[in-house]
C-alpha cells in the first residue's frame, strides 16, 4: 500500500512538473506574441500610422528619447525574445543589459551630436558635460558603445586589427620573397648575358689576334704603340666586374625582411601578454639527459664546447662504455671463471628529438576556445594548468562555485565540436586535485625513444631488477614500474594500437637492467612474429615457445616451479624469494655446497592470449589463474597481452588474478571496461597512447608508451649474442615442456579428441559429473568443460553408449541411469 501511494505520489509531481513546463512554455509563447504586437504598432505610432493613441504614445517617446525612438521597438521585441529563449543563462542577462546602455549611449550621442537625445540624452550630458566636458563626453560615450558591441557580438574589435596586422605582415614577407626571386633571375640572366658577351670578346680576340699576325705579317713595321690589350680592355672588363659585385637590391630585402619581422615579434609577445595566465608545463625530453652525460666545461668554452659535444656524444659514450667493458673483462678474468653479463650500451638505441609537442600559443588559443565554449554554454571556470605530454595535452579547469562537474562531463561532444579534436577524454575531478581535467590531443605527436627514458634518473635509480620504463605520464615525466611489485599484468588493446611495442619495451628494459643470473624470460608467443627475434639471448630458459599446445606446457612448467620453489622456502624457512637469495648469499661456500644456488625471478610472457585460449581454453586459464594466485613471492611474474579484450578470452578468473591492466586504444566502451573495468580506453589515441593501471594506483593514468623499433631491438639482441653467448637453454624445462605439449596435444584441441580407447578425454569426469548433478545435458557439459557443442555431443553419445544416459526423449533430459559406484567400476574394468 505504502508503496503504491508513494509511486502515485511519484507519478503525480512528475505530472505536475510536466504541466509546470508546459504552462510556462505556453505564457512564454504568448509574451513573445504580445510584444511582437506592441513592438509593431510602436514602429507603426512613431510614423504616425497608429492613431491618436499611437500619437500620444509616439509624442511621448520622442520627447523621453529623441531620434532613438526609432530603435525602441526593435530593442523591446529583441531583448524580450532574447531574455525568454535564454533564461537561466548568466551570459543572456549581460547580453541584454549591454545592448539597453548602448541604447542609452546612442541617445547621448545623438544629444551631443544633433541635440535630438530626448529627456534620456539631455539627462546624462547634461551630468557629464559639466564633469568632463564635450570632447570627454564624445569619448566616454564612444568607447563604452565599443564595449558593449563587444560584450553583445562576443568578438573582439583588437581581433580585426590583429588579423590585418598579420595579413599585412604576411603581404610584405611574399612581396620580400617575390622582390628577391625577381632579383635572383635577373642575376642569372646578367651572368648568362656575361657569359655569352665573355665567350664573343673571346673570338673577337681571338680574331682580331690572328688579323694582328696577318697584318704584322704583312705589313709589320706600319702600325706601333698599339697593344693587343688595350684593343680587348673595353669589351673584357665586363663580365668579371658584374659577377663579382654583390646584388645590392638583395641584401637591401633582406633587411626589409627582417626590419619586418621584429615588429610581429613583439606583437606576439603583447598578445601572449593579454592571455589568461596559467603555467604551462612541457617536458624537455632528451635534455636532461643531455645535462647528466655533459662533461663539466667551464666559463665562456662552455657554449662553444656544447656543439661540438653533442655531435661526438655518441662517439664519446661508445668509448666509456667500451672502456668499462675492458675493465670489467680484466676484473673478470682475475676474480671469477664464469661469464659476467655485459649490459649493452645505451648507444644501440636511437635518441629522441627534442620535440616539446605544440607550441606556447596553440596551448593558449585552444585554452581560450576551451575556456570560452563553457562560457557559451553557462558554465565558468578557470583554467589552473596546462600540461603538454607526448601526444596529448591536459587542461586543469575549475569550475565556479555551484557548477556540476558532470555538466562539465555532458558537455563532452560540444567541447570536442568547439576544438575540432579528434577525441576528447575527460577526468573529472582529477585524483588529488580540486580540478577537472581535459585531455586534448597534440596537434604534433611527440614520439618517447626508449633510450630516453632508459637513460633517465627514474629508471637508472630503480632498485628493481625487472624495473619497466613505461612512457611518459600527461606532464612528461618518466613512467617506470617494477613488474615485481605489480606482480603480474594485462596487456590489452586493439590490433595496431602499440601492444607489442609495449612488451617490446619491457624486455629490453629487462636486458638492460638485469643479468641472466637474476632474471629468466620465458616467451609465449602463438603469432610467431612478434617475439622470435629474442631466439638466442641468456635470459631466456627456453626458445621461444611458438606452438599454443607446447604453451600451456610452458604454463604448466611454471606452476611446478612454482611449488618447488615454496617448498624449498618451507624448507629453509623463508617467507618468500628475496629472503632465500639473502639467505644463499650470506651461506660460506662450504655451507653452499650441494644446495640450490640463487633463485632468478621469472617473467613469462605472453603475446596473445587469445590463441592459447582457443586451443586449450581449460588448461591455460587454470595455469594461469593458479600462477597469479601464489607466483608472486615465488618471483615468477606474468605478463599476458591480448588483442580481443572480450569476456571469453579475458574471463572473470583471469582478470581477477591480474590486478595490473595496460589498456591501449579499443573500438568501444564495453572493451575497455573489460580491461580496465570503466571506460576511457575507446578515446586512446592508438601508437602507444595508453591508459596505465597498476595494482595500487587508484584510476588509470594516461601515458604515452615508449616507442622502440624492430631494428633497435634487432641490435640489441645481436649484441647480447655475441658478447655473453648463445642461450644455454635448460633441456629439463624443454623435455618438460615438449612432454606437457604432447600429452595435451591428445586432448583439448578443439573439438576432434579423443582417449586410447576412442573416448573423449573427458568422458570419466564427464559422466562423474552428470551422475553428480542427476541430470543429463550437453549446454552443461560445455560450459563445465568450456567445449563446443559438437564434442560435448559427441561425449553425451558415448555415454549413453556406456550405458550411463539414456536415449534421447526428445524435448526431455536423457535420463541417469548408473550410480556413481556402478560407473566407478565400469571405468575400471573398461578404462
Ligand atoms: N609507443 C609508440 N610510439 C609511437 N608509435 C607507436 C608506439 N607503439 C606503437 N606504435 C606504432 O603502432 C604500430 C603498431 O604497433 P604494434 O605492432 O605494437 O601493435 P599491436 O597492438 O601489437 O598490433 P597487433 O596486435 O596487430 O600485433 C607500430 O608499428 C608503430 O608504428
Amino acid at each position: 500500500m505504502a508503496s503504491k501511494s508513494r509511486t502515485g505520489r511519484r507519478k503525480k509531481t512528475t505530472g505536475r512538473k510536466k504541466n509546470n513546463v508546459q504552462q510556462s512554455f505556453v505564457a512564454d509563447e504568448i509574451i513573445i506574441w504580445l510584444t511582437l504586437a506592441a513592438s509593431i504598432l510602436l514602429l507603426l505610432s512613431i510614423f504616425g500610422l497608429g492613431g491618436a493613441a499611437g500619437g500620444a504614445v509616439s509624442a511621448v517617446l520622442f520627447d523621453l528619447f529623441g531620434y532613438s525612438t526609432y530603435l525602441v521597438p526593435f530593442l523591446l521585441f529583441g531583448a524580450v525574445t532574447f531574455v525568454l529563449s535564454n533564461r537561466g543563462n548568466k551570459a543572456a542577462y549581460v547580453k541584454t543589459g549591454a545592448a539597453i546602455l548602448l541604447f542609452v549611449l546612442i541617445t547621448t550621442f545623438l544629444e551631443l551630436l544633433l541635440e535630438e537625445g530626448g529627456f534620456l540624452g539631455g539627462a546624462v550630458t547634461g551630468v557629464l558635460v559639466p564633469a568632463i566636458g564635450t570632447a570627454g563626453t564624445y569619448v566616454v560615450d564612444v568607447i563604452l558603445m565599443i564595449i558593449c558591441a563587444v560584450i553583445i557580438t562576443g568578438k573582439s574589435a583588437l581581433k580585426g586589427v590583429k588579423e590585418r596586422g598579420g595579413q599585412a605582415y604576411g603581404r610584405a614577407r611574399e612581396d620580400a620573397a617575390r622582390r628577391k626571386e625577381l632579383a635572383q633571375t635577373r642575376r642569372m640572366i646578367r651572368q648568362k648575358e656575361a657569359q655569352r658577351e665573355l665567350e664573343e670578346a673571346k673570338k673577337e680576340a681571338k680574331a682580331l689576334e690572328k688579323e694582328e699576325k696577318e697584318s704584322l705579317r704583312r705589313k709589320d713595321r706600319h702600325v706601333s704603340g698599339v697593344s693587343f690589350d688595350t684593343t680587348l680592355g673595353e669589351k673584357g672588363k665586363s663580365p668579371d666586374v658584374k659577377e663579382i659585385t654583390p646584388p645590392a637590391g638583395e641584401d637591401l630585402f633582406a633587411q626589409e625582411a627582417a626590419d619586418m619581422e621584429l615588429p610581429f615579434e613583439e606583437t606576439k609577445e603583447a598578445v601572449q601578454a593579454e592571455e589568461p595566465s596559467f603555467v604551462i608545463n612541457r617536458a624537455q625530453m632528451p635534455e636532461e639527459t643531455i645535462r647528466e652525460e655533459q662533461p663539466e666545461i667551464s666559463g665562456e668554452t662552455a657554449a662553444a664546447e656544447e656543439k661540438k659535444t653533442r655531435r661526438t656524444k655518441m662517439g664519446a659514450e661508445a668509448v666509456a662504455m667500451e672502456a668499462a667493458q675492458v675493465g670489467q673483462m680484466a676484473a673478470e678474468a682475475d676474480a671469477a671463471p664464469k661469464k659476467e653479463y655485459r649490459t649493452p650500451p645505451i648507444s644501440l638505441l636511437t635518441k629522441g628529438k627534442n620535440t616539446g609537442g605544440d607550441s606556447d600559443a596553440h596551448l593558449r588559443e585552444t585554452a581560450r576556445k576551451l575556456q570560452e565554449t563553457l562560457h557559451n554554454f553557462g558554465v565558468n571556470v578557470t583554467i589552473t594548468n596546462v600540461s603538454c605530454g607526448p601526444a596529448v595535452t591536459r587542461y586543469e579547469l575549475q569550475p565556479e562555485q555551484g557548477v556540476k562537474v558532470s555538466k562539465i562531463v555532458g558537455l563532452t561532444d560540444d567541447i570536442k565540436l568547439n576544438l575540432a579534436a579528434a577525441d576528447i577524454r575527460i577526468e573529472a575531478p582529477i585524483p588529488g586535485k580540486a580540478a577537472v581535467g581535459i585531455e586534448v590531443p597534440n596537434k604534433e605527436n611527440a614520439v618517447v625513444h626508449l633510450r630516453d627514458l632508459l637513460e633517465s634518473g627514474e629508471f637508472k635509480n630503480s632498485k628493481s631488477a625487472i624495473a619497466f620504463a613505461a612512457g611518459r605520464d600527461i606532464a612528461g615525466k618518466p613512467v617506470v614500474a617494477d613488474i615485481a611489485k605489480m606482480p603480474h599484468l594485462l596487456v590489452a588493446g586493439a590490433t595496431g594500437s602499440g601492444k607489442s611495442v609495449c612488451i617490446n619495451t619491457m624486455i629490453i628494459s629487462i636486458l638492460y637492467k638485469a643479468s641472466p643470473e637474476d632474471v629468466k624470460l620465458i616467451m609465449i608467443d602463438p603469432k610467431v612474429v612478434e617475439l622470435s627475434v629474442y631466439n638466442g639471448i641468456p635470459h631466456l630458459m627456453i626458445p621461444v615457445v611458438t606452438d599454443p599446445k607446447k604453451a600451456a606446457g610452458a604454463l604448466n612448467w611454471a606452476v611446478a616451479e612454482m611449488m618447488k620453489r615454496y617448498e624449498l622456502f618451507a624448507k629453509y624457512n623463508v617467507r618468500d624469494i628475496k629472503g632465500f637469495n639473502e639467505k644463499t648469499e650470506n651461506m660460506t661456500p662450504e655451507e653452499r655446497e650441494g644446495k640450490p644456488g640463487k633463485l632468478p625471478q621469472i617473467v613469462i610472457i605472453v603475446d596473445e592470449l587469445a590463441d592459447l585460449m582457443m586451443v586449450a581454453p581449460g588448461e591455460v586459464e587454470e595455469a594461469i589463474c593458479r600462477l597469479a594466485q601464489l607466483a608472486r613471492a615465488a618471483g615468477i611474474h606474468l605478463v599476458v597481452a591480448t588483442q580481443r579484450p572480450s569476456v571469453n578470452v579475458i574471463t572473470g578468473l583471469i582478470k581477477a588474478n591480474m590486478p595490473s591492466r595496460i589498456a591501449f586504444s579499443v573500438s568501444s566502451g564495453v572493451d575497455s571496461r573489460t580491461i580496465i573495468d570503466m571506460n576511457g580506453a575507446e578515446k586512446l589515441l592508438g601508437k602507444g597512447d595508453m591508459l596505465f593501471y597498476p595494482s595500487g594506483y587508484q584510476k588509470p593514468a594516461r601515458v604515452q608508451g615508449a616507442f622502440v623499433s624492430d631494428k633497435e631491438v634487432q641490435a640489441v639482441v645481436e649484441y647480447l649474442k655475441k658478447q655473453n653467448g648463445e642461450a644455454s637453454y635448460s633441456e629439463e624445462i624443454v623435455t618438460e615442456v615438449n612432454s606437457t605439449a604432447s600429452s595435451l596435444g591428445s586432448v583439448p584441441s578443439g573439438d576432434v579428441s579423443a582417449g586410447g580407447d576412442g573416448r573423449d578425454a573427458y568422458f570419466a569426469e564427464a559422466g562423474r559429473f552428470i551422475i553428480e548433478k542427476e541430470k543429463a545435458s550437453i549446454g552443461m557439459l560445455q560450459r563445465m568443460f568450456r567445449i563446443g557443442f559438437n564434442r560435448a555431443a559427441r561425449i553425451m553419445d558415448q555415454l549413453c553408449e556406456a550405458g550411463v544416459v539414456g536415449p534421447e526423449e526428445g524435448t526431455k533430459p536423457r535420463k541417469v541411469l548408473m550410480s556413481m559406484e556402478e560407473f566407478e567400476a565400469y571405468i575400471e574394468e573398461n578404462m
